[in-house]
């Protein structure tokens, strides 16, 4: 992913490339050549340390990183009070179509009895399950909540550990990962005589870029934290 965005910011013609950053480097030199914006896609292991460093220098921040729970949101927006004029964007998934299908399964959670994800990647991919599945299943599980949802109908008794997948705020989450794969995802929906599934597919890298080139560009205008990339296209 860091090769990819460094492609497309260079190929940008109102943005420049200052510095790329590898795990050899410092982030220092990012700051000697000027950065005014850092771009993290890196794992979850390092990229707090990035964020904070980032944040004290005044530098805005754009983190496609995964691994973000609530604790690690709230300590950013911590650091960032100390630093008013600084914006972050943290975006679990930059695809266009993934946000929609993001904001299309919160709108129907309300409607179903039922609700199932299933994430597909490459098996190159260090996480599971995947920062896009954890935030569909936290927007399910929020509305939800908020239309007095009852607990999903499941008389089922696990005959192997993890058959049913993982518990992500009460929607189980299903990841594969299989090779020939990039990033896919299925939210399954069920009611009384019908099902509705709702897929978002990234065929190819570059499908993040349009949305890593937007939050480059708005981060400057917007201090703060701003999760995900939905006020941004609104
Ligand atoms: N939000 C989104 O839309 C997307 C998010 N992602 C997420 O982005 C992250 C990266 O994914 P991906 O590119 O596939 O992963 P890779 O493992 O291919 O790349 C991560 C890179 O970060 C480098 N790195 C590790 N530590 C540091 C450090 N301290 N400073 C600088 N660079 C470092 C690694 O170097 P080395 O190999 O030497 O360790 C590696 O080159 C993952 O968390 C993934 O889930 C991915 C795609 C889209
Ligand atoms: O690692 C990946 O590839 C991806 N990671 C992000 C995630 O964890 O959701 C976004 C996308 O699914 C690709």
């Amino acid at each position: 992913m860091g090769l990819e965005v460094c492609k497309a910011v260079d190929a940008a013609p109102d943005l420049d490339l200052v510095a790329l950053i590898d795990h050899n480097d410092t982030l220092a030199s990012a700051a000697s050549a000027g950065a005014r914006v850092l771009v993290d896609f890196t794992n979850p292991g390092v990229v707090m340390d990035n964020l904070k460093w980032a944040i004290d220098q005044g530098i805005h921040s754009v983190v496609g990183t995964s691994g973000f729970s609530q604790e690690r949101l709230d300590q950013v927006r911590g650091w960032l009070v100390e630093k008013p004029s600084v914006g972050v964007v943290i975006a679990p998934n930059f695809g266009i179509g993934a946000v929609l299908m993001m904001q299309f399964a919160a709108r129907a959670a309300r409607y179903f009895e039922s609700v199932e994800i299933i994430e597909q990647h490459h098996p190159r991919k260090l996480d599971a399950p995947s920062g896009t599945a954890t935030h569909t299943a936290r927007l399910i599980a929020d509305a939800r909540k908020a239309a007095g949802c009852p607990p999903m109908p499941d008389a089922t008794r696990e005959e192997f550990g993890g058959a049913r997948g993982a518990d992500v705020d009460g929607v189980r989450v299903h990841a594969v990962r299989a090779a020939g794969l990039v990033a896919h995802q299925e939210v399954l929906f069920g009611t009384a005589g019908e099902t509705l599934t709702i897929r978002h597919d990234s065929l190819d890298r570059s499908s993040f870029m349009p949305g890593v080139l937007l939050a480059i560009r708005e981060v400057v205008k917007r201090p703060g934290l701003t999760l995900g990339l939905d006020d941004l296209l609104a």
